[in-house]
């Protein structure tokens, strides 16, 4: 697990270490990590041209040092500055090396690297930078730390911002590198240690999970099993109107670690008759003991989906509520009150905002997951493009694997049923939501790359996802 700090958690940090190290000691860890980084991305540094763009914090220091490194190397290293003043030490060093300063992006070069703000920076970019960014010769970018423009804690993108192929980031992670809409201006990230570990203090903002801890939760068969010993997942969801989103979360459970699945609603022959191995039955009341349970995806919003919902809240087992459960749940989230059992929410934004007095996550994902799970007092899965999971306990993590071809409908029903199999495998249930996004977001890449995505094809990506990062079955 990785873990991503607020500016103000790294500030504390780097002074911390820094008074025990000779000044500069960290910009220069940075730019060598730095430079370690360019050299790869340029096929030979001897020869090339790089082009730093300049803001005037420790950011564009970082991109000076770097820059001197390369030119020491021979490449043809090029300083656009973008603010009055910059790193003093920075561009004395790289001028001896030989950089030189320019006034506008040169026609053509191999790398740019954008050294204009980090973590000290206020979100957006001035008109100068913005009209740098359009006149920028075609080349990778390399960003400094963050991409620049983004807003550090929260990966928000209030304003323009770069876009970038890698971006090299010291000490530890930092949230716009992991959560919002920033994160995917992030490109490849990679962290570079200046030693800043052991001096980050208290809880991350945010952590991030590693194909390792996804293989840690998965429950593999064991010889002492049978199928009740592995989790009986009871599904309620599709109804006359909408029997397939019935049959997708159930191949979404099928994929996952429980040993059985009961189905529960009126798309029971449908099941039936696609997935032999699943038992049926007309009601969720009829279904017998189950460990956890998945409530929702097209299952309606009337007054029997609301008595179905009602009759599984009160088992005492985890429940995943999805899609038309969670529209229920607003209307009246008194449902919730008398539940000690784990309930896990996975709403899309328009379903948080009903479930939040109309007011949608805003800008900081991570905080709002956070909000509506302490509200309810429940595990929050809050969709988009870098799934956020909260727990009501304060522990939040950002998922980091996808695709944007998820958005395709039903495709959250896969997700739902395969959620609903990790919590009835017993999966604690904030790690059942972290490890159900990862393995959905992998299916929906590898799903990818067999050309246009369906919810069908992401459930069937779902076993080699799960054969290839926890082992055969
Ligand atoms: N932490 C660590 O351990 C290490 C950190 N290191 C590096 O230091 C970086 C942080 O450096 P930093 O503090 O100098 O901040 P940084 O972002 O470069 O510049 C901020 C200045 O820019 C300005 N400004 C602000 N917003 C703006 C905007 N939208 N558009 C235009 N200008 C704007 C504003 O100045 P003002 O305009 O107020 O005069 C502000 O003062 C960090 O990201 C990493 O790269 C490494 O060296 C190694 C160890
Ligand atoms: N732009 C995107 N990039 C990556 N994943 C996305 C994107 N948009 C949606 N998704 C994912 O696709 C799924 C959509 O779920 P949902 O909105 O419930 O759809 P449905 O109700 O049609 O099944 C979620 O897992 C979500 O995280
Ligand atoms: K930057």
């Amino acid at each position: 697990m990785r873990s991503a700090f607020t500016a103000v958690q790294v500030r504390a940090a780097e002074g911390a270490l820094m008074a025990r190290l000779p000044e500069g000691t960290l910009m220069q860890r940075a730019a060598a990590g730095l430079a370690r980084r360019a050299a790869l991305m340029l096929s030979t540094v001897y020869g090339s041209t790089v082009l730093l763009l300049i803001g005037t914090g420790d950011n564009g220091g970082d991109a000076l040092y770097a820059g001197a490194i390369l030119a020491r190397r021979g490449a043809r290293v090029l300083v656009l500055p973008l603010a009055d003043r910059v790193h003093a030490a920075g561009l004395a060093a790289l001028k001896a090396a030989g950089g030189r300063v320019v006034a506008a992006p040169p026609v053509s070069a191999d790398l740019v690297v954008d050294g204009m703000l980090g973590i000290g920076a206020r979100p957006g970019l001035r008109d100068d930078a913005v009209a740098v960014l359009a006149a920028l010769p075609a080349a990778p970018v390399l960003a400094v730390d963050l991409p620049s423009g983004v807003d550090v804690d929260t990966g928000a993108l209030p304003g323009p911002s770069v876009s970038a192929d890698v971006t090299v980031t010291f000490g530890c992670l930092k949230p716009a590198l992991v959560a919002g809409p920033a994160a995917a201006r992030a490109g490849l990230v990679e962290l570079v240690d200046i030693g800043l570990g052991p001096y980050l203090d208290g809880e991350p903002y945010v952590r991030v999970p590693d194909a390792a801890d996804i293989a840690a939760v998965w429950r593999h068969p064991r010889p002492e099993d049978d199928k009740y010993t592995r989790g009986v997942l009871g599904l309620a969801a599709g109804s006359i109107r909408y029997p397939g989103a019935a049959q997708l979360a159930v191949s979404g459970a099928l994929a996952g670690p429980a040993g059985y699945v009961r189905y529960a609603g009126p798309a029971a022959a449908d099941v039936r008759g696609r997935f032999p191995e699943v038992v049926t039955y007309d009601r969720a009341a009829d279904t017998g003991r189950v460990q956890a349970w998945t409530i929702g995806p097209g299952l309606g919003t009337d007054s029997t989906a609301t008595s179905e919902l009602r009759s599984m809240l009160d088992d005492p087992v985890p429940a995943c509520l999805d899609a038309d459960a969670l529209t229920i749940l607003a209307r009246d989230p008194a449902l919730l009150a008398a539940r000690e059992a784990p309930t896990v929410l996975t709403p899309h934004d328009r379903e948080y905002a009903r479930l939040n007095d109309g007011e949608a996550p805003g800008a900081d994902r991570v905080a709002a997951a956070r909000h509506l799970a302490e509200r309810y007092d429940a595990v929050v899965l809050l969709k988009g493009h870098r799934t956020v999971v909260a727990a009501p306990d304060g522990r939040a993590y950002a998922n980091p694997t996808g695709h944007a071809a998820l958005s395709t409908a039903g495709s959250g029903d896969v997700l739902a049923g395969l959620l609903g199999s990790l919590l009835a495998a017993g999966t604690e249930p904030a790690m059942a939501a972290v490890a159900a996004a990862y393995l959905h977001g992998l299916a929906g890449a590898r799903a990818a790359e067999g050309g246009p995505v369906s919810a069908t094809r992401v459930a069937a990506a779902l076993r080699p996802v799960v054969r290839d990062l926890t082992g055969p079955a």
